[in-house]
């Protein structure tokens, strides 16, 4: 099984530093993580150094990995290209760094990605005609059609409505298990975090503050030490962690 494992990872921009020495347990496949922290904590600048976009010191390590490629990525602003269909840059987003010639198994994988998010219907549609959510979605398939290994999404559910993004979060956690993939996801909504992640790492200006699983993670200290705000979180009557914020302090 796949496992990514950061030890003392740095990042800059220019002279900026903006992550210091970010080290982790060993993530296994099958997992979803919840990539937490406040706005402009280095949630972002962390995807990129995982994947190589940014230098910095510090290692970034993949053991136990099946495929040349483990990694896909989701970007916060997925973009459009009004050129292609919904189906078309699905397809070609698997295509990338495989084969040029596209065989069935290829596009029986852009067929699940659509199916499995749910918008199989919006196949044909130019992308640069989508709704923000609609986009968002695409984006997903997108990176979940690259079958990847670790799958890195920075806020998947930003632009989507409550059905969609409760959705979504149940689709990863599946595919998470049924994959055996590893999911990292940047999320800002911590009750979404405990009900769907399985752990957490936490950054506050481009420190790893917290890392664990979920629950020991999001703690009324950290959200008051964190992200400013008084929060209880309490046990529904099934027994799930449920966050209740009662004000910015
Ligand atoms: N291309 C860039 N050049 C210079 N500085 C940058 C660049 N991208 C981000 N930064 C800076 O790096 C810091 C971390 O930004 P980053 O986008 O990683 O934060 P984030 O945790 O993803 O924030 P958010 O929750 O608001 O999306 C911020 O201070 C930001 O201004």
């Amino acid at each position: 099984m796949v496992t990514l494992t950061l030890d003392r990872l740095s990042a800059r921009y220019g002279r900026r530093r903006i992550l210091s020495e970010i080290s982790t347990p060993s993530f296994a496949g099958g997992q979803v993580v919840a990539l937490l922290g406040p706005n402009a904590a280095g949630k972002s600048t962390l995807f990129r150094r995982i994947l190589g976009l940014l230098e910095g010191d510090g290692s970034v390590r993949i053991d136990g990995a099946l495929t040349e490629r483990p990694l896909a990525y989701m970007p916060q602003d997925t973009g459009a290209n009004a050129v292609l269909t919904v189906y078309e840059s699905v397809l070609l987003a698997r295509m990338q760094g495989r084969r040029l010639k596209v065989q069935a198994d290829d596009m029986a994988e852009v067929d699940r990605a659509l199916d499995d998010l749910g918008i199989a219907e919006l196949g044909e549609r130019d992308i640069g005609d989508l709704s923000g959510g609609q986009r968002q979605l695409v984006g997903a398939a997108q990176a979940l059609v690259q079958a990847p290994e670790i799958l890195l999404l920075d806020e998947p559910t930003s632009a989507l409505d409550l059905h969609r993004q409760i959705q979504l979060l149940s689709i990863l956690r599946r595919l998470a298990q049924e994959r055996g993939m590893l999911v990292i996801a940047a999320l800002h909504d911590l009750g979404q975090a405990l009900r769907f992640t399985d752990q957490a790492m936490v950054l506050k200006r481009g420190e790893l503050i917290a890392c664990g699983p979920t629950e020991d993670v999001v703690t009324p200290e950290l959200l008051h030490r964190v992200y400013r705000v008084a929060a209880r979180i309490e046990r529904c009557s099934r027994g799930e962690p449920q966050l209740i914020v009662e004000a910015a302090v």
